[in-house]
């Protein structure tokens, strides 16, 4: 059984580890904190080895009364694959520990991808990552663009694609983050740096993103307009989004018209967390005017990597060549429709 560590327990590492332990070909060895605030106890009452990135605080963690099983040291010389979830730009710190150690890592979309050169997203680039002992899972937004555009590239070929990208300002639970009360151009240049970062997963592809970050926690929100290669009906287009997994078509008019909506429709699917790891797009919004389809889509930010993030360590480690198995075998086990 192949061994995984998690390197920074939050938004994203916290999923990622319950994620992995669904999983029954990969194996948790444990996950890391920093700090030993209630997301440390929790994870220990979840039933994870807790490691400590910083030793000095051992002591801390004991005034605490949070269980430690060692140093993150220890947690990564353990595994085969690290994912390191640490906030941006802190995993390039992590590098030279991990090829040290000897052990594989992935990292998230935080970091640039010139630090591994190699992004990963499972449809559309798995095989480059397949045995790779780096790897970097794009960012949510740009994970969102890959699921919803690579089956209409490969449907009828994607000439050019525009996109207006709204952020949400900060995660729930991150109380210092804004805007509370405006709309920031974020980055105010164009293209913002979801563009770029969409070529390295779907290389080739035309696209100049804007995006702007406004005052909400619960979702980014796209808008997309794709110029076609190929002449294709709209209802070839909104069948082959159906039929992929991962993405979701709702429809606005059965009350489903708003983020805050999907958010609610994510709780009544009753998964951990309420996550909704797919990417919903309105179903009404997809049309084609002169050979140009628009459409919009949301994404919950701190969820849709989670399945991409699975996909990438089974494929570093040589668990499933096929892209499609290993979709389907992290779906199934997650619940992914
Ligand atoms: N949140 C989001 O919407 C998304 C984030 N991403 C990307 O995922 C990555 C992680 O983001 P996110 O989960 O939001 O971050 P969080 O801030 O929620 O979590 C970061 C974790 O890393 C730990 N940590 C902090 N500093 C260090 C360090 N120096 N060494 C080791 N661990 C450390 C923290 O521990 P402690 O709290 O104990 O200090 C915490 O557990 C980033 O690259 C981000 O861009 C990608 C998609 C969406
Ligand atoms: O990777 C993300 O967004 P991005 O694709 O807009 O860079 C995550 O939502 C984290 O974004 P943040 O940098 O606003 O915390």
């Amino acid at each position: 059984m192949k061994l995984v560590a998690i390197n920074g327990y939050g938004t994203i590492g916290k999923r990622v580890a319950i994620a992995v332990s669904s999983q029954d070909d990969m194996k948790l060895v444990g996950v890391s904190k920093t700090k030993p605030d209630f997301e440390a106890r929790m994870a220990v009452e979840k039933g994870h080895d807790l490691y400590i990135t910083i030793p000095e605080r051992e002591k801390l963690f004991d005034q605490a009364g949070i269980e430690i099983a060692g140093t993150a040291d220890e947690m990564i010389a353990e595994s085969d694959i690290v994912v390191d979830c640490t906030p941006g730009n802190v995993g390039p710190e992590n590098l030279d520990k991990y090829k040290k150690a000897g052990v594989k890592a992935i990292y998230q979309g935080g970091e640039d991808h010139d630090l591994t050169g190699l992004s990963f997203n499972s449809f559309s680039n798995y095989d480059d990552s397949y045995g790779a002992d780096y790897s970097r899972v794009v960012s949510c937004n740009t994970t969102g663009l890959t699921r919803s555009l690579k089956p209409i590239d490969d449907l009828c070929g994607v000439k050019k694609i525009r996109a207006v990208m709204v952020r949400r300002g900060g995660d729930p639970s991150q109380v210092n983050k804004g805007p509370i009360n405006a709309i920031v151009p974020n980055p105010p240049t164009i293209p913002s740096h979801h563009g770029p970062d969409l070529k390295t997963v779907m290389y080739g592809v035309d696209i100049t993103t804007v995006a702007l970050l406004v005052p909400t926690t619960l979702m980014h929100q796209h808008n997309l307009m794709v110029e076609l290669k190929n002449d294709v009906a709209l209802d070839d287009v909104i069948d082959v989004l159906e039929n992929r997994s991962r993405v979701l078509l709702l429809n606005a008019k059965e009350g489903l018209g708003s983020t805050a909506e999907f958010m609610e429709y994510a709780k009544e699917l009753g998964r951990s967390r309420n996550d909704l790891f797919e990417i919903p797009i309105w179903k009404e919004s997809l049309n084609i005017v002169d050979g140009e389809l628009f459409y919009m889509q949301a994404v919950h930010q701190e969820s849709d990597v989670v399945p991409e993030n699975v996909d990438a360590i089974r494929a570093m480690l040589e668990l499933e060549s096929d892209n499609e198995k290993s979709i389907e075998k992290t779906n199934k086990a997650m619940g992914i429709l």
